[in-house]
């Protein structure tokens, strides 16, 4: 049977507060509401488990995939038989800590899992210094998960500035690029939309960003804004800085229709540049 050409994918733009068990169960009570909306695969934040900052990363991490919000993870997949990109959480891998995302199927089982592989190192005067590299390391690969529908490409937050990450993922045949991220209160308003639409009208895909909900409390305060891009460039869908559930009629027709029109693919002078993918 021929996979079909369209699937709806929601992002749940989560609050997320200072305990643990509460996320959790907000995400698995968000993950219901997503799929009761026809969701059939469902996207959540980075750091969903957890404040986002280099303070909380060591006392929230845990073990990936054996640790309990893994096991939440597992549970909210299987229990409304989705395909759940379970945001990100901090990772502890014996001494070492990362940004880790993971990827789960209907039936629980783990399907991918990809450590941020760019880091969160920025320092603009007077607006934000942020070093990720203080406490988390780099992942060291690439990472892409395939679905009845397409192959995805996963990155997280930062990932999305790397232009040559999102290609690669596109000539590996992927169609959606998804990341959870958190942009702030000065990045966020300035390129976050404009980096999605650049990575889906370049690599003619979908690009779904998906972001906590803004906590003006909290010490790193998230854009929000969570959005997905067509691979015409639209934003398809979008929200603002609260809590809910957006949702996008991923369009398989539509993404092959562009990709004729504008063939860039054929068009490439692989004969003159490449972007090759070295793990
Ligand atoms: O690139 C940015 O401006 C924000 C990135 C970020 O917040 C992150 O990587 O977590």
């Amino acid at each position: 049977m021929a996979a079909a050409s369209r699937f709806r994918l929601a992002l749940v733009q989560l609050s997320v507060c200072a305990n643990k068990q509460e996320n959790l169960l907000r995400a698995a009570r968000m993950v219901k509401e997503a799929t009761a909306g026809g969701a059939q695969m469902v996207a959540l934040p980075e750091c969903f488990n957890s404040p986002y900052g280099t303070q909380y990363f060591g006392e929230y991490a845990e073990s990936v995939p054996d640790g309990p919000s893994c096991k939440a993870l597992s549970e909210m997949a299987r229990d409304n038989s989705v395909h759940l990109v379970g945001g990100s959480i901090p990772e502890r891998a014996g001494e070492t800590l990362y940004n880790t995302a993971t990827v789960w199927a209907p039936d629980g089982s783990l399907v991918a899992k990809h450590r941020k592989v760019h880091l969160f190192d920025i320092d603009i005067p007077g607006k934000i210094r942020f070093q990720e590299s203080e406490t988390l390391t780099a992942g060291a690969s690439l990472t892409t998960f395939s679905t009845p529908w397409c192959r995805v490409g996963l990155g997280i937050c930062y990932d999305l500035r790397f232009s040559d990450m999102a290609t690669l993922y596109a000539r590996q045949g992927c169609d959606l690029l998804l990341y959870p991220g958190a942009f702030n209160m000065t990045t966020g308003p300035a390129h976050w939309e404009l980096l999605a639409r650049a990575r889906s009208v370049d690599n003619q895909v979908y690009t779904a960003l998906v972001s906590p909900a803004r906590d003006t409390t909290a010490s790193y305060v998230a854009w929000g804004h969570s959005l997905v891009a067509s691979p015409w460039g639209e934003v398809v869908a979008s929200t603002e800085a609260d809590e809910t559930v957006i949702y996008a009629d991923i369009d398989l027709e539509e993404l092959k229709r562009i990709r004729e029109n504008i063939p860039l693919g054929k068009q490439r002078r692989l004969d003159l540049y490449d972007t090759v993918q070295k793990v």
